[in-house]
């Protein structure tokens, strides 16, 4: 007489398709009962932090971000700065034209630069308007274009009283800028100085540490009450500094807050997959040109847009992890910023897609990340 082999139970961790709308299969990349994941449906993502620049790159730049996202966090570093209301209106007027012949629906969310003389009033304006978001904090000297950034962090804070009391978040690029301390070690340190300080002085007051980079920082900000938030960029997750330094040195890797050591890199996956609403993605693209990073003194930016939600794929299915992806990217970021979800949904599929060796930048040549090498998930209906 035959044997009949009962089936092996389904191991614990078995994710169902149940689990996750949209999940045609098991969300475990490595699962023994079920396939691999090949295709998922999300709620339609939002960018939480990118940088669209201005002029002829805008065309370029909006192009990518309108594919498939349904709002981005535009961020105000141009040169000169976004600092008021009114140039925040006239920046999002230039984004919506150079949107206008794509035909996308796309919601530019505005927001202003903080320096040393923003006012309580601006703060006031800014709040009651309906299309700036937030205000950016950077310390001067800290990235690209952040001259014009705030040398004084305690004289701020009547200005940080005002947003609190307006219910405006406060948006950090968070590393101290000074001489001192040695690079990898910025984000830790202002964090320490400076962000604890602000969080526990001003209780009330919406704060996102962006695109953070140590395991210090989503420490920190998983510890905080839920007024405090991070965004983490795709590069982030997938990168640490071996990928940048190890064999030669890649420029376009370069980018700040710079990566860390692969122990800071597990972090931030583990915390973009915890599944806590305190992290939620950011891509934080920021285009340069070519021969702006391919140089001497390169720049520090990292171009994602072109592939954004595809590369966050890939780094959520290595970690077995894909059922995460939806809250991440299509459920935190509105639900901290008090705007409602997106209703409607794109589909990821896992196919293969080369990315092109260089895409224009407002007629200058940019590498995007990945150029001339494949990303393994592909959005096929946007
Ligand atoms: N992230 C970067 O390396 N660069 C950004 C600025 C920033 O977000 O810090 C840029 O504007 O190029
Ligand atoms: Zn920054
Ligand atoms: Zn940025």
């Amino acid at each position: 007489m035959p044997l009949t082999v009962p089936s092996p139970p389904p191991p614990a961790s078995h994710l169902l398709h149940q689990t996750a709308p949209g999940v045609v299969a098991c969300a475990l990349s490595n699962c023994p009962e079920s396939p691999a994941v090949t295709e998922l449906t999300l709620t339609r993502p939002d960018d939480w932090h990118v940088h669209l620049r201005d002029g002829a790159a805008l065309e370029d730049t909006c192009r990518d971000m309108a594919r498939y996202f349904g709002r981005a966090i535009v961020m105000p570093n141009l040169t000169p700065p976004v600092t008021t209301v009114a140039d925040a209106a006239a920046y999002r007027e230039r984004i919506l034209a150079a949107m206008s012949g794509l035909g996308r629906q796309f919601e530019p969310l505005m927001t202003l630069y903080l320096t040393d003389q923003t006012s309580a009033e601006e703060v006031q304006r800014a709040a009651e308007s309906d299309f700036v978001h937030a205000i950016k904090l950077y310390p001067a000297g800290a990235t690209t274009n952040s001259a014009a950034g705030v040398a004084d962090l305690a004289g701020l804070y009547p200005t940080l009283e005002a947003m609190e009391k307006h219910d405006l978040p406060l948006l950090v690029h968070g590393e101290v800028t000074d001489g001192e301390i040695d690079i990898f070690d910025r984000e830790a340190v202002f964090i320490e100085r400076h962000l604890a300080p602000i969080v526990q002085r001003f209780p009330g007051l919406r704060v996102v540490l962006e695109h953070i980079t140590t395991a210090d920082a989503a420490a920190f900000v998983g510890e905080t009450p839920a007024n405090v938030a991070a965004t983490i960029t795709a590069h982030h997750l997938l990168l640490n500094r071996n990928d940048m330094l190890v064999g030669g040195i890649r420029p376009h890797y370069y980018c700040l807050p710079i990566l860390k050591r692969n122990s800071h890199q597990q972090a931030l996956l583990r915390a973009a997959t915890s599944g806590s609403a305190k992290f939620f993605l950011g891509t934080d693209s920021a285009p340069h040109a070519t021969s702006a990073k391919e140089s001497p003194c390169g720049c520090a930016g990292v171009y994602t847009a072109h592939a954004a939600i595809e590369l966050y794929a890939e780094a959520f299915e290595a970690e077995g992890a894909l059922d995460k992806l939806e809250g991440f990217a299509s459920h935190f970021g509105p639900d901290f910023y008090g705007l409602p979800r997106n209703t409607d949904a794109i589909t990821l599929v896992k196919h293969a897609w080369e990315v092109p060796s260089s895409m224009p930048l407002g007629g200058q040549p940019l590498t995007p990340m990945r150029a001339s090498d494949t990303v393994g998930w592909q959005v096929s209906e946007g």
